[in-house]
């Protein structure tokens, strides 16, 4: 790589608050080869994609004289850290040169040492940093830490990509509860299916592929039984080098086929969800084919995300229909939706709609999207969004 220029950065506030949603960084002004580091660092970390739950996707880079000489990402929870992989690539070169990590180093021993103390004994002189650490055993200690120890230190070199890679541990950390994802995909007139529930396919094969692709990224795909009887979905990644999330299905009766692509656990865990009373026959069937069977007294979307967080899950994305997804947004379970439009017309008073009913009476009480974005993808849109943070 060509040496470039040092510009340095402008000294950076301190963040007055870590724990908030948006970015907490402004006064930055990052050189171009800073930004193209801290890409890096994110390109790195999605290596990892959906498999480091509950901790969060990291990459690193050490940069000597302008040169990359060591990279590294955080594989799955439980091994070491990013910086630790970089550092370690980087060998002696580690000394004197500047490091880019997409998440604050940590301070605390947790499952492995604290890298802060890694950084300073490699003898890094720089540390720049894409996002302060959400993690209360963090937040800020570590690069207080660098720099007590003489490193300088930079925060906030693409600050939004970095939490927007990391938004369900981000969220899971604030919340204690998984990011829940509500996607769809409707026709030009708002319908998820025929009036019949025929509803393959709505979309095209570009937005398709793109839903295979936030399944990798995410840790769990949740249907009602509906979904399994009317489409019989494989729920998985569709690409044998990426990771698959549970596949959970939420069926108070179980009254559901005997035979269906989620009973086959070969390529996928599924996970049913059940209510005490559902036949024990169909449970037993099931756990036969290796699928797991839980029983709650009353089943719900919040116990459903209750249960997943203490699985130790960052983010949660319900392929539902209208009745069970009116359900989880009522009851906090989905702060994101992404809306893809698929520009046909199906018709029909009675064809079903995204989001069944929630009891709303005027327009005034209609939920509001914040941080919206439009996206063409093929030849149909994805509207993604954020549910107001009042709806918990
Ligand atoms: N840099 C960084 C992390 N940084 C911090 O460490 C916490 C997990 O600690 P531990 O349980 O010891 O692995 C995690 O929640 C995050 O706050 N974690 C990671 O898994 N990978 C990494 O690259
Ligand atoms: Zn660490």
């Amino acid at each position: 790589m060509d040496k470039l220029p040092e510009i340095s950065p402008t000294s950076l506030s301190f963040p007055q608050d870590p724990l908030v949603e948006e970015p907490v960084v402004t006064e930055i002004i990052a050189n171009d080869f800073d930004s193209a580091m801290m890409l890096r660092c994110l390109e790195l970390a999605a290596m990892a994609l959906g498999q480091t739950s509950p901790n969060p996707l990291v990459g690193a880079v050490v940069v000597q004289n302008g040169e990359v000489v060591g990279e590294g990402f955080h594989p799955r929870a439980g091994e070491p850290h990013a910086e630790v992989f970089a550092l370690k690539a980087a060998g002696e070169r580690a000394r004197g040169s500047t490091i880019y990590v997409s998440l604050e180093p940590c301070n605390h021993y947790g499952r492995t040492p604290p890298c802060s103390e890694a950084l300073i004994n490699a003898g890094v002189s720089k540390v720049v940093v894409g996002m302060v650490d959400p993690n209360p055993l963090v937040a800020g200690g570590g690069m207080a830490r660098l720099r007590a120890a003489g490193i300088e230190v930079v925060v906030g070199v693409e600050e939004a990509a970095c939490r927007r890679l990391n938004e369900g541990f981000i969220h899971r950390i604030l919340y204690q509860r998984p990011l829940g994802i509500l996607k769809y995909a409707m026709t030009l007139d708002g319908k998820i299916a025929t009036t019949s529930g025929h509803s393959t396919w709505v979309t095209n094969q570009d937005a398709r592929t793109e839903v295979h692709r936030l399944r990798a990224a995410c840790d769990a795909v949740v249907v009602g039984g509906n979904t399994v009887i009317q489409d019989n979905p494989y729920l998985t990644s569709h690409n044998s080098n990426a990771h698959n999330p549970l596949r959970v299905v939420m069926s108070r009766s179980l009254n559901l086929p005997e035979q269906a692509r989620l009973w086959d656990t070969r390529e996928a865990p599924t996970l049913v969800f059940t209510e005490v009373g559902s036949s024990q026959t169909f449970q037993n069937m099931l756990r036969e084919k290796g699928v797991e069977v839980l029983e709650f007294r009353s089943l719900t979307p919040e116990q459903v995300m209750t249960h997943l967080y203490e699985r130790g899950f960052c983010s949660v994305l319900w392929e539902c229909g209208g009745i069970l997804a009116a359900n989880a947004i009522a009851q906090g379970a989905v702060q994101k939706i992404m809306a893809f439009i698929a520009p046909k017309i199906i018709g029909g008073n009675h064809a079903p709609t995204p989001v069944g009913d929630l009891g709303l009476t005027s327009m005034t009480q209609a939920l509001p999207l914040e941080r919206v974005s439009w996206r063409i993808v093929g030849s149909d849109c994805l509207v993604e969004g954020y549910l107001p943070s009042v709806i918990k």
